[in-house]
């Protein structure tokens, strides 16, 4: 089980959320809802340890994690707005070089076989600069079912991307969940059948 236990967040004088708690468990996909500037961002910061906790505490399998840790890193894969590619490298190079920094060992067959069923696979010598939008993230999720990392921290996943791609998306979080692994992503419009944190409920 993942936890999040009385989490708050105050930018300059606003309280953006206080009193946040919610449980993750194996196999449990969450839609973190709420209006452009409630703290969704904040918060998935928060989690993966790129902003401090103000308040509470999280819980992993009902141990407190450190969320600066490197275990509690190992156990994330983030996907934020703005893949992180380095724009002079090609994809092939990000690529190897984002696995390679989280000790995941591949071949590049089996990277570019991954890249293949995100459509990215020709690009594999373009350098990342030259990528579209939707191309960007297409990379970055590709990237992250090639983590295979238990917990899933998707901010706007669905940004630029196409119908085919968007389709593609939800079944990677299905079949990620029904191997047990969780997700919690935010997401701009409502969607059907998944369990709802309306973010603003805690402001
Ligand atoms: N110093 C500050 N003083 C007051 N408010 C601040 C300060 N710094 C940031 N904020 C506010 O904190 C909020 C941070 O929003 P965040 O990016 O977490 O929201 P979000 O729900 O992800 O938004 P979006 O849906 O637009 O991506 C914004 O409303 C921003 O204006």
């Amino acid at each position: 089980m993942f936890e999040t236990i009385d989490l708050g967040c105050r930018k300059g004088r606003r309280t953006l959320f206080s009193g946040l708690g919610f449980s993750l468990g194996a196999g449990e996909v969450l839609h973190l809802a709420g209006s452009n500037g409630c703290g969704k961002t904040s918060l998935l910061r928060q989690i993966a340890g790129f902003a401090p906790l103000q308040s509470g505490q999280l819980r992993w399998q009902g141990q407190a994690v450190d969320a600066r840790s490197h275990a509690w890193r190992a156990r994330l894969a983030w996907c934020t707005h703005q893949p992180a590619l380095k724009d002079a490298l090609s994809v092939g190079e990000n690529i190897r070089t984002s696995l390679r920094l989280a000790g995941v060992q591949l071949d590049d067959a089996a990277i570019r076989e991954t890249l293949a069923q995100w459509q990215v696979a020709e690009q594999w010598s373009l350098a990342a600069r030259l990528l579209s939008q939707g191309q960007r993230r297409r990379l970055a999720l590709a990237s992250l079912t090639l983590l295979a990392r238990p917990l899933w921290l998707l901010d706007e996943p669905f940004n630029a991307l196409d119908d085919t791609a968007c389709r593609q998306l939800w079944q990677a979080i299905h079949r990620h969940a029904a191997a047990g692994g969780r997700v919690l992503f935010t997401h701009h419009a409502a969607v059907a059948g998944v369990r709802v944190l309306a973010l603003e409920d805690f402001a």
